[in-house]
C-alpha cells in the first residue's frame, strides 16, 4: 500500500482534530484530577459507585479515543515507513543486555516484564510487579506481512486492534482474533486467546508458526515445531516463566469483506446445547460459531462464514458507533422468535463485543446503549479497560471483588449440558458466553484427558457479571466451580481469579513438559512459576 498526498481539506480537518483533541485533553485532565482526588475521600462511596459514568464519560472516553488515535497514527506511520524492522535487533539486544546485567548483578530478584499491572487485560494487578526485577520490553510494532509465506511477523506488544487494522485492508486476517482490541500478542501467546473460529484453528497458540525468546542466560533463540520444539510446545500458558518473548510469526489467511452471520434462537437448555454442539462440530461449514444464553432456557447460537458479497438489504454494519450493542441486537432475535441472516463487515464482526466490553459496560454507563448516547458520544466508546482499571479506586475494586464474577472455564463439549446446569444452579449469571475450540492431543500444559485420537472439541464458558444465586459466596463458590471444572477434565483461563491450591493447580494442568523446560533452561531462580504468577494471592 503506497502513501497518499493530503488535500488542503484533509490538512484543515487534521488541524481541527488536533485543536479539538487538545481542548478535550485539557478539560479531561482537570476534571480527571478533580475526580481522582474525590475517589480518595472516604464517605463518598455513593457518588463513586452510582455516578462513575460522569467520570467515565467526561474523562475516560475522550482520553481513550485520544490514546487510540495517537497510537493508530503512530503505528500506521511506523508500519508504512518500515522503520521498525531496522530497529528490532537493537531493541532485542537492549533486552538481552538487561538480562546479562541481572546476572552480573548477582541474580538477586527474579524477573518479569516491566509492563505495568494496570495495563494488562485482567481484573487484577499483579503484586509481583513491585518486587521483581522488571525487564523493559519496548517492542510494539508489526515487522512484516509476508503474503507468500502467509505469515505476519510482529513484536509482543502489538495489539489485536493494530493487527486487524493493518491486515484487513491488505486482504488478510489472523485465523483467530481474540476479542478485545487491546489484547497483546505477547499476552495471548504466553497466556491464552480464543475466538469463535477456534473450533477450526484451536486456541490462539495453535496459529503461531514460530517464536523468538530471550532466555535467562541472555541468549536469543528461535523456536518452532522443527527447531527447539520442546520449548515451542511449552511456551503457551507459561506466562513469561520460561523466558521473554521478543517476536512471533503468526499464520495469516485470506480475508473476505463480510461475515454472513446466521442467528438461531433456542428456547430450552437442551435445544441450545444440541444446536451449539451440532454447529461446533460442523467445522467445514461454519467458520465462526458462538452462543449466548440470556436465561437458562433462552439463548441464541450464531454461525458465520466469510464471503465477499452481501444480499441486498441484509448488510448490517454493527460496528458503527450509533448501532446498538451487539449482545442486545442478538437478543432481539430471541424476542422476535425468528432466525435471521445478516452480512457484517469483517472488521465489525471481529470487534462486535468490544464496544460494550461484552456486557460489562452496562454497569458503568447504564444508558450506554440508549440511541441518544450512542449518537452523541458513542464514537468515543469503549473506555479503555486499562484506564478503567487504573482509575477504579479501592471502593469500586472491592465492589467488583465482592459482587462480580469474571471467569472463563474451558470444558469438553460433551459436558456442556451438565455445565450449563451447574452454572445456573450455583452462580445464576446471565448472559453467559459460549465459544467452541479444538484442543489437539499433544504434549504441553493443556491437552484432552485421553491422548488417543487427534484431539477433542471443548467449549469456553465465559461468565462476566453479577452472580444472582443466593448460595453464591465469592471465594467458596469459585473454589467449588474450579473443582467442578477439574473433575470434568476442564481448565480455567488464568487471567481470571484462581483460588486453587498448588496441588489442585498441578491436577488441572499437565506440568510434565513445563517442569522439564524449567529445569533444562535453569528458570527456577530466574522467573516465578506459573502458579506463583497467576494465583489469587499473587494479585491485588
Ligand atoms: C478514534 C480512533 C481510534 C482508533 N484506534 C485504533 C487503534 O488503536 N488501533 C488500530 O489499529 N486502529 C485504530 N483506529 C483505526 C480504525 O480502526 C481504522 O478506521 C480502520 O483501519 C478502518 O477499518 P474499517 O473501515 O474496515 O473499519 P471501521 O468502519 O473503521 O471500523 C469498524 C468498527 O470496528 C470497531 N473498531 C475499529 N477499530 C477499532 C479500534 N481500534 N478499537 C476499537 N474498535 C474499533 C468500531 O466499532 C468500528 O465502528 C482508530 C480510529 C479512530 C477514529
Ligand atoms: N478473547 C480472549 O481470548 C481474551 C483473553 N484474555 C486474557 O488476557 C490475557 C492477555 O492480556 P494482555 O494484557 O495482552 O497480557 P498480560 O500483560 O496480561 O500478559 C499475560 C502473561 O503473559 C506474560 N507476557 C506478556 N508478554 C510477555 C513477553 N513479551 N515475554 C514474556 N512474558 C510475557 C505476562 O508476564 P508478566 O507478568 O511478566 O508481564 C503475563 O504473565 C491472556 O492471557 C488471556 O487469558 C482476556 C480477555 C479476552
Ligand atoms: C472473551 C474472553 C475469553 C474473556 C473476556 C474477559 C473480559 C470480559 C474481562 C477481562 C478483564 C475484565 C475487566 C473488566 C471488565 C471485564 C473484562 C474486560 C473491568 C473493565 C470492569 C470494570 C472494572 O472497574 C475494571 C475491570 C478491568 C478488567
Amino acid at each position: 500500500m503506497g502513501g497518499s498526498t493530503r488535500t488542503p481539506l484533509q490538512v484543515s480537518a487534521v488541524a481541527v482534530v488536533v485543536m479539538l483533541a487538545s481542548t478535550l485533553t485539557a478539560f479531561a485532565s482537570v476534571f480527571g484530577l478533580f475526580f481522582f482526588i474525590l475517589i480518595r475521600i472516604k464517605g463518598l462511596e455513593h457518588v463513586i459507585i452510582h455516578y462513575r459514568w460522569v467520570f467515565v464519560c467526561l474523562c475516560l472516553l475522550p482520553a481513550s479515543a485520544l490514546y487510540d488515535l495517537i497510537f493508530y497514527l503512530r503505528n500506521g506511520f511506523i508500519f508504512y515507513s518500515k522503520s521498525a524492522p531496522k530497529q528490532h535487533d537493537a531493541r532485542v539486544e537492549e533486552i538481552q543486555q538487561q538480562v546479562r546485567n541481572w546476572h552480573t548483578g548477582g541474580r538477586l530478584r527474579r524477573m518479569c516484564t516491566a509492563r505495568p499491572g494496570w495495563l494488562t487485560i485482567s481484573f487484577r494487578t499483579p503484586l509481583y510487579k513491585q518486587s521483581l526485577n522488571a525487564i523493559r520490553i519496548n517492542l510494539m510494532d508489526i515487522l512484516e506481512v509476508n503474503t507468500e509465506k502467509r505469515t505476519v511477523y510482529a513484536e509482543p506488544l502489538v495489539t489485536m486492534g493494530q493487527l486487524t487494522a493493518t491486515l484487513n485492508p491488505l486482504g488478510y486476517t489472523l485465523p483467530v482474533i481474540p476479542e478485545l482490541d487491546d489484547l497483546t500478542l505477547g499476552g495471548l501467546i504466553m497466556g491464552v486467546g480464543i475466538e469463535t473460529s477456534s473450533h477450526i484453528y484451536g486456541l490462539f497458540q495453535e496459529t503461531v508458526v514460530s517464536v523468538e525468546m530471550v532466555l535467562q542466560d541472555g541468549s536469543r533463540v528461535r523456536c518452532s515445531k522443527d527447531e527447539n520444539s520442546e520449548l515451542f510446545m511449552a511456551v503457551p500458558w507459561s506466562h513469561g516463566s520460561l523466558g521473554f518473548l521478543v517476536a512471533a510469526e503468526i499464520r495469516i489467511i485470506p480475508a473476505r469483506r463480510y461475515v454472513k452471520l446466521e442467528y438461531f434462537p433456542a428456547y430450552s437448555a437442551a435445544e441450545f446445547t444440541d444446536l451449539f454442539a451440532e454447529k461446533s462440530l460442523e467445522r467445514d461449514k461454519n467458520h465462526f460459531v458462538e452462543g449466548i444464553l440470556y436465561t437458562k432456557d433462552s439463548g441464541v447460537v450464531m454461525t458465520g462464514s466469510m464471503t465477499d458479497s452481501a444480499e441486498s438489504g441484509k448488510e448490517n454494519s454493527i460496528g458503527h458507533y450509533w448501532k446498538p450493542w451487539f449482545y442486545k441486537h442478538v437478543e432481539s432475535f430471541l424476542k422476535k422468535r425468528i432466525t435471521g441472516i445478516e452480512y457484517i463487515p469483517l472488521r465489525h464482526y471481529y470487534h462486535r463485543h468490544t464496544k460494550s466490553i461484552f456486557w460489562m459496560l452496562h454497569n458503568i454507563i447504564p444508558f450506554g446503549n440508549h440511541p441518544a448516547f450512542r449518537y452523541l458520544l458513542g464514537w468515543m466508546v469503549p473506555p479503555k479497560v486499562s484506564f478503567l482499571k487504573l482509575t477504579q479506586g479501592e471502593t469500586i475494586r472491592r465492589l467488583y471483588e465482592e459482587r462480580q464474577m469474571i471467569q472463563d472455564m474451558l470444558v469438553p463439549l460433551a459436558h456442556l449440558r451438565k455445565s450449563i446446569d451447574y452454572f445456573d444452579k450455583e452462580i445464576d449469571l446471565y448472559p453467559l458466553w459460549f465459544c467452541p475450540f479444538w484442543l489437539p492431543s499433544r504434549p504441553g500444559f493443556l491437552h484432552p484427558a485421553s491422548m488417543e485420537g487427534d484431539g477433542e472439541m471443548y467449549v469456553d464458558i465465559g461468565a462476566y457479571g453479577e452472580p444472582l444465586s443466593p448460595n453464591f459466596k465469592f471465594r467458596a463458590s469459585t473454589r467449588k466451580l474450579e473443582t467442578f471444572v477439574r473433575e470434568n477434565n476442564g481448565f480455567q483461563m488464568l487471567y481470571a481469579d484462581s483460588y486453587m491450591t498448588a496441588e489442585e493447580f498441578r491436577g488441572m494442568f499437565d506440568h510434565t513438559l513445563y517442569d522439564k523446560m524449567r529445569r533444562d533452561l535453569d528458570c527456577v531462580k530466574a522467573f516465578p512459576d506459573i502458579y506463583e504468577k497467576t494465583n489469587r494471592n499473587a494479585r491485588y
